[in-house]
């Protein structure tokens, strides 16, 4: 379903990798690599001849490289304006939705033109729900800048904006036309965020590559490193991802697998009202990956050396692993179960979960019981 191959490229060609997601009409490549950002305007051109662009960036990612972005598509002939807004989740809103959009039609791009963004998930997320709502549905670049982005946010199409009562509510699948993946782009990614980012790459592990989750241990320090095993993390994640979108593109089974963790995660950052200094998207999804197996022992699912080992590789990486751990006051029960009801993958007002038998071997739980739920939460949030 999906093909790796190295494309020729002026860095050196073990650094390169290329994942193509197949989706029939809507296939695309990820490209992947160090100094890509470079070649963006040649890849897109090859890809979409003629077109004009709108790039989108929020106000850090563009002081660092938008610049370089625009010299690439200027050099590649394709004409194009920049969009900047604020850094941080409160972006993904309706207000800032507008002004994407509104941007878009004062440049009069047309169906054909693409919405290029560049940032982390925020930004591709934005930009893409404004590129799938434009005129029905506009061509659209991702140049993912965070590890979270490009090992995840930045393939399978599923664009959006948060809402008060909840996380990512509103929104469209609108797949890509090719993700850009550069490597060396992260060099200037806080420690924090690149932490982050590392908890979706966990997620691929705990979810059906057991294989992968002990390469991760072996391989941690380096991958924060740099160098090739962090293109090697980044090309297993994308190939992780791109089977799943490819076997089941609109989550209607097991593309829900990729939620793991999400559940309790989109809560939290819900309830901590999208506020960076108490959590942010990787760091909400570290701390449910580790509730959704602490769950599954406490439901005589799980082996309990195999929760103790996820909290165990996610704290070794940086990352929070209890529902304490988040600074500010607590939330209570009851404002995170509201939270929960709100979750997409609610059926007939039955909870769904990613729950897991262990290590590797995570699967769609449906109709959870909310009353274990609660209870679980109950001791957990105290902890
Ligand atoms: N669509 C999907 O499939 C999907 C998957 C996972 C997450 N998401 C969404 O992605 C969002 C989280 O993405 P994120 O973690 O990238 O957050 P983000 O976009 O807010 O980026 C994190 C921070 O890093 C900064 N940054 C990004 N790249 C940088 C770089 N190269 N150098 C310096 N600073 C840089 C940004 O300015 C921001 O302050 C959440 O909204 C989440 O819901 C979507
Ligand atoms: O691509 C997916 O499918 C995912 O679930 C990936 C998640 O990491 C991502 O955070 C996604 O935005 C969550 O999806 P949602 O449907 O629960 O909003
Ligand atoms: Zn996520």
């Amino acid at each position: 379903m999906t093909s790796t191959t190295r494309p020729a490229a002026s860095a050196p060609a073990a650094m390169r990798e290329s994942v193509r997601v197949s989706l029939g009409a809507r296939s695309y490549d990820i490209l992947i690599g160090p100094g890509l950002l470079a070649e963006a305007g040649a890849e897109i051109a090859r890809r979409l001849p003629g077109i004009r662009a709108l790039v989108v960036a929020d106000e850090r990612v563009a002081a660092l490289h938008a610049d370089r972005l625009s010299a690439s598509l200027d050099a590649a002939g394709i004409a194009h304006s920049r969009l900047v807004l604020p850094a941080g989740e409160p972006t993904k809103s309706f207000a800032h939705l507008g002004e994407v959009v509104d941007r878009v039609l004062a440049e009069r791009l047309e169906r054909g033109d693409a919405v290029i963004a560049l940032g982390g998930g925020v930004i591709g997320d934005l930009a893409g729900f404004a590129a799938g709502i434009v005129r029905r549905g506009m061509r659209f670049v991702q140049v993912p800048t965070s590890l979270l982005a490009q090992v995840d946010s930045s393939v399978g199409g599923k664009t959006g904006i948060n809402s008060p009562r909840g996380k990512n509510l509103v929104g469209v699948f609108h797949q890509p036309a090719l993700v850009l993946a550069d490597t060396a782009i992260l060099d200037t990614l806080s420690a924090r965020e690149f932490a982050a980012g590392y908890a979706e790459v966990v997620k691929y592990g705990l979810i059906d590559r057991p294989d992968f989750f002990r390469w991760l241990g072996e391989n941690r320090e380096a991958i924060f490193a740099g160098g090739p095993e962090r293109v090697e993390a980044i090309a297993t994640s994308c190939r992780a991802k791109a089977e799943v979108v490819a076997g089941d593109e609109r989550e209607d089974g097991n593309r829900a697998l990729l939620n793991l963790g999400h559940t309790f995660g989109h809560a939290l950052e819900s309830c901590a009202r999208y506020d960076a200094a108490r959590l942010v998207h990787g760091e909400a999804v570290a701390i449910g990956m580790a509730l959704a197996h602490r769950f599954s022992v406490a439901e005589g699912l799980c082996p309990a050396e195999d929760a103790a080992a996820v909290s165990a590789h996610l704290a070794a990486a940086g990352l929070p692993t209890t529902i304490s751990a988040i600074p500010g006051p607590a939330f209570t029960v009851d404002e995170l179960m509201d939270k929960i009801a709100q979750d997409k993958k609610v059926v007939r007002s039955a909870l769904t979960f990613i729950l897991t038998r262990g290590i590797g071997r995570a699967f769609v739980a449906r109709d959870v019981d909310p009353a274990s739920v609660r209870r679980f939460l109950a001791a957990e949030v105290g902890c």
